[in-house]
């Protein structure tokens, strides 16, 4: 019999979290086979009800572009399309180990509509302005909860464990030599910190962040701590803490909270973590860093986001030959070294052109992931199938686990809105710094 969730099952799912695209909610019930799991589910824009379509869910330009992967051209549902993707694109360059794909089950559009009406209150006033559950859909991603620390499947031991979630954002400068003299900066300064300027200017954040992304993925012990504690101290979208599967530091999805009030929540979920578990502060961005280091998990995250070879500037241009339309960037260069240079990017083959947006569509799912991992403190020289590590300042070994969330295909119409937003991001930049108005974190 097919195993499907009903209205009658709303009640049993509670809001954990969500982005721009997905709401996941944890099972608070106790059926075995949901216990110590997420439920994934789409959403879409507020006003546009996405008609089911039947036929191929990739355009024609995509199953070009896609055609080598196995099954992802004939994808019929984005569902499969993005199963596929994670399958046969992402894990064979992040590495299976730390994937899991879930699986898919199928949903009533009464269990989808109870779920919207039960969460509304719950989520982020600007999230629910801006989408809502797809009521449509007919299937939702079932993945295991990172936030908990779970031995065996089906159980949900009363154990202390703690998680964080991270999304690191894009961990190198980009060097092509397709970016206009007029944009350089990006060659020194970081896309996050840029980005962070263009946001407050746009009321998205209320206060810059320190992170360095450059930090994070230095490999470095020394500069992967000062990176944490800087997430830490604005975590904006890019740093969670959970505390026996509940949110205790971050917001759900924003970084709208005001710096007092972020700082307050901070400090009162960094108590709560030092009550249960003993562990300081200090002692915390320490575990997190050592995670990090030891794994050694951003080093495949950071060569996939390398994948973007040509930046968007130059990728562009190829995505226009995908198209086999006239380019509508070149019409705008002024610079006439640089409008030489980005012809030569029209002169690639299909095959050519193919294979970087390609590359550059994988390299934005890679710099738009998010890493979660999860602790639980041991004995000393307690064996375990998991990542140990032994933390030497407070003296307590501690057992963990380290999974990629949020790993979706980017859809290939997107890419003319990555190179509007990189133009904007980048002239707010320049303009501010004209200004004197920004101090810049350049990279040494
Ligand atoms: O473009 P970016 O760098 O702002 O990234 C978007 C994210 O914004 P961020 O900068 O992390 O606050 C954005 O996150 P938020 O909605 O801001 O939390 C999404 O992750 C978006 O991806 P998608 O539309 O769900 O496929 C992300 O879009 P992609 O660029 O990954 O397609
Ligand atoms: N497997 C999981 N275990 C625990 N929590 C999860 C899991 N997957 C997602 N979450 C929580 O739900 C939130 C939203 O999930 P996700 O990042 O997949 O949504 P999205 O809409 O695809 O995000 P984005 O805005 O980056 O596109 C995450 O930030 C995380 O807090
Ligand atoms: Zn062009």
């Amino acid at each position: 019999m097919e195993f499907i969730l009903k209205a009658e099952d709303a009640k049993d799912w509670e809001y954990k979290g969500e982005g721009a695209a997905n709401v996941v909610l944890s099972y608070r019930g106790s059926f075995f086979f949901l216990i110590g799991k997420v439920l994934r589910i789409q959403k879409v824009p507020r006003g546009q009800s996405k008609l089911r379509n039947e036929g191929m869910f990739l355009s024609s330009h995509e199953r070009l572009i896609w055609r080598d992967v196995e099954g992802l051209a004939e994808s019929t549902s984005k569902d499969i399309a993005g199963q596929v993707f994670m399958k046969r694109v992402i894990s064979p360059l992040l590495g299976s180990k730390n994937i899991d794909g879930g699986i898919h089950i199928t949903v009533s559009t009464e269990f989808l509509e109870s779920i919207e009406k039960n969460i509304c209150h719950q989520r982020p006033s600007w999230r629910v302005d801006a989408t809502k559950v797809d009521t449509l859909c007919n299937s939702a991603l079932l993945i295991a909860d990172y936030s908990v620390f779970i031995r065996s499947i089906g159980t949900l031991k009363e154990e202390i464990c703690f998680a964080v979630e991270i999304k690191p954002k894009c961990g190198f400068l980009p060097s092509s030599e397709f970016i206009a003299q007029g944009n350089v900066i990006k060659k020194h300064v970081t896309r996050f910190r840029m980005h962070q300027l263009f946001k407050l200017h746009n009321g998205e954040v209320f206060k810059l962040s320190e992170y360095n992304p450059l930090d994070l993925f230095s490999g470095k012990r020394e500069r992967i701590y000062p990176a944490i504690a800087a997430l830490l101290a604005t975590p904006q979208n890019n740093f969670r803490v959970f505390l026996n599967g509940s949110l205790i530091v971050g917001g759900l999805g924003c970084g709208m909270d005001s710096a007092a009030i972020c700082l307050n929540d901070t400090n009162r979920g960094i108590e709560d973590l030092t009550k249960i578990t003993g562990l300081r502060l200090p002692r915390f961005v320490e575990l997190v860093s050592e995670a990090i280091f030891s794994s050694a998990v951003l080093d495949q995250l950071l060569l996939a986001q390398k994948l973007d070879r040509f930046d968007i500037e130059g990728a562009i241009h190829a995505y226009y030959n995908v198209l086999s339309q006239p380019c509508e960037v070149c019409k705008t260069l002024t610079d006439n070294d640089h409008f030489q240079r980005c012809s030569l990017l029209h002169a690639f083959s299909l095959e050519e052109s193919l294979m970087i947006v390609r590359d550059y569509l994988i390299a934005a799912t890679a710099k738009d992931c998010s890493l979660m991992i999860s602790f639980r403190p041991v004995e000393d020289g307690f064996a375990t199938e998991f990542n140990s590590l032994f933390l030497k300042s407070c003296g307590q070994s501690f057992e963990y686990k380290v999974n990629f969330i949020d790993l979706d295909m980017k859809p290939l119409k997107k890419m003319v809105y990555y190179y509007g937003l990189d133009q904007k991001i980048v002239n707010l930049y320049n303009n501010c710094k004209q200004n004197e108005v920004c101090n810049g974190n350049t990279a040494e």
